[in-house]
């Protein structure tokens, strides 16, 4: 277990670029993807939305309440004995409390296969599933997750809140994509979207998607990841 806390804390690793983008509203409107992520993803301009279309994607009721609630039921007595941290190690997150999980019980694992589904066929994955608790108060800045500690493929599911993921372009600010993640999605970000981008959750008070406000309550979020190549 020690272990595997130590793998996890690696996986951030700080941005280079933490830049906000600029000049939204206008803009994100014309980047509106038209397609299954209608409605979900808008970007700095409509080109990057197409683009980067195949490799971030946001499911929408992928889980039931139930299967949230199951989720609960396992998390929260374990979540409850930790204190929420104001700094992450690498400063990546404000606000949270983390752990991550092997075992889990039949429903929670059901909901998991589905989860392990989306990744790329023999691709093998990181065991234990990562669990991050934001508090209402919380955040997570631009990183990019470890590229030794995790391969092409992220996939989370929300729970309790809806939220805002920034996607920003490492090493232009100028290209961004924000994606909304209502409660009870899975989003994937793969490739390019997982390596050129920053990927970051917005604060509450920040947390304002193609001009509408989104209110960022307390969230869980439940993370698989691949092994690097
Ligand atoms: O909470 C999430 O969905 C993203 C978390 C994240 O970016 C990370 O732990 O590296
Ligand atoms: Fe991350
Ligand atoms: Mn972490």
């Amino acid at each position: 277990m020690k272990l595997l806390l130590n793998v996890l804390k690696r996986i951030h690793k700080p941005a280079v670029y933490s830049s906000q983008p600029r000049c939204r509203s206008s803009s994100a409107r014309s980047g509106l993807l038209p397609l299954r992520n209608e409605a979900l993803i808008v970007g700095s301009n409509p080109e990057l939305v197409q683009r980067l279309g195949t490799q971030v994607e946001v499911r929408t009721g992928f889980i039931t309440e139930e299967e949230e609630g199951a989720f609960m039921q396992e998390l929260e007595l374990g979540l409850k004995k930790k204190r929420y941290e104001v700094d992450h190690w690498d400063d990546a997150i404000h606000g949270y409390r983390e752990t991550e999980r092997v075992m889990w019980g039949e429903r929670c694992e059901e909901v998991l296969s589905r989860v392990r589904s989306v990744f790329p066929e023999g691709s093998p994955l990181l065991g234990p599933v990562h669990i991050l608790d934001l508090d209402k108060t919380g955040y997570i800045k631009p990183h990019i997750d470890s590229v030794k500690f995790c391969g092409s493929t992220i996939a989370g599911l929300s729970l309790l809140s809806d939220s805002i993921m920034r996607l920003v372009k490492e090493d232009d600010a100028k290209e961004w994509l924000d994606l909304l993640l209502p409660r009870f999605s899975l989003y994937i970000l793969r490739d390019q979207a997982r390596y050129n981008f920053t990927h970051q959750i917005l604060k509450d008070e920040e947390s304002v998607f193609n001009g509408q406000r989104v209110p960022r309550l307390r969230r869980i979020s439940a993370i698989c990841r691949n092994l690097p190549g």
